[in-house]
């Protein structure tokens, strides 16, 4: 076997390895090596260990990539993969997001019925995602959410075990876990998804400048640029992906367009905003965050700090 020269630190989930074996691939076809050259080592993160609590109680934060951090910081790995959805607003400094892979579809799926105007009067939804049991109540507030964790597939089969009468689950994460045949895609203009869903990234200490360099050369600088505008527009909000935040930037013809929804947990109120600029000019983000903040309803408000500086 060769020695391995990149060392690549994931969560253990299928998805997550799944997403790790994809940034494996892309890396050897970059530089033409061997498969044998990533090494793909698991590190266990908070995340993974409690899985019969709401993340948002657990406290703390970074469930997901605390573990990869200290890895990183320690040597035992050169570079984390992560979904960007589940990476803190606000990382350390001292790290990078040196490539993104290119994004999958962003929408989410519905999985227990044929569309949302065709589940039963009071039905219930299985989620942990503030964001989707909002944006579901606010569809449909006879709707119940009850919370609902695991990985994809240990929620499909407590659907199937019929603990809920449907679950919401990213088309992006069962793309790619080869279950295409799941449920039916939301269009984005009835349920807006998570900043960052559908996106991978992959971390490294800033100052390993030979790693950045070689991560650096498989980034997919659409994604990347969309991706970032929507990071921006959570930091300007002081929110993280516990926030009932939507958001969706796109490349256009002219630069970037971006469009999010803030609402309360509940999805009683909620406001929408859309903004475009140029790409990479996070003016874009700041601007619809200050609109979004000052049309918003007080109890909508009230989740969120300004803050245009960071
Ligand atoms: N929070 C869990 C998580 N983080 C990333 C994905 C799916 C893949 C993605 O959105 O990139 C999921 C599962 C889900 O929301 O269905």
């Amino acid at each position: 076997m060769a020695t391995p020269i990149l060392r690549l630190g994931t969560r253990g989930s299928p998805l997550a390895l799944v997403q790790a074996r994809m940034v494996r691939a892309r890396l050897c076809a970059a530089h033409g090596w061997d498969e044998d050259a990533v090494e793909i080592v698991i590190i266990t993160t908070t995340g993974d260990r409690v899985q019969d609590r709401a993340l948002a109680e657990i406290g703390g934060k970074a469930l997901w990539t605390k573990e990869l951090d200290r890895a990183l910081d320690a040597g035992e790995i050169d570079c984390a993969v992560h979904s960007m959805k589940d990476v803190e607003t606000i990382r350390p400094v001292r790290l990078m997001i040196a490539a993104m892979l290119p994004r999958a579809d962003v929408r989410d799926r519905l999985i227990g019925a044929a569309s949302i105007a065709a589940l039963r009067q009071g039905a219930v939804i299985g989620t942990s995602s503030p964001r989707r049991a909002a944006q579901m109540r606010r569809l449909r507030p006879d709707l119940r959410i009850m919370l609902f964790r695991g990985n994809v597939d240990t929620r499909l089969a407590k659907l199937a075990a019929g603990e809920v009468d449907a679950t919401l689950l990213a088309s992006a994460g069962l793309d790619r876990l080869g279950r295409a045949d799941v449920g039916v895609a939301i269009p984005n203009e009835v349920m807006l998804p998570a900043p960052a869903q559908g996106a991978v990234g992959i971390e490294c200490l800033a100052d390993a400048t030979r790693i950045r360099d070689w991560i650096a050369a498989i980034d997919d600088l659409p994604t990347h640029a969309c991706v970032a505008m929507e990071r921006a527009m959570l930091a300007a909000l002081g929110a993280d992906c516990h926030s009932p935040v939507a958001a969706l930037a796109t490349i256009t013809a002219s630069g970037i367009a971006m469009r999010a929804e803030l609402l309360t947990e509940d999805g009683s109120e909620h406001v929408s905003g859309e903004a475009a600029g140029g790409i990479g000019d996070v003016g874009v983000a700041h601007d619809l965050a200050r609109d979004l903040i000052e049309r918003a309803p007080p109890a909508v408000r009230r989740l969120f700090t300004l803050s245009l500086d960071g």
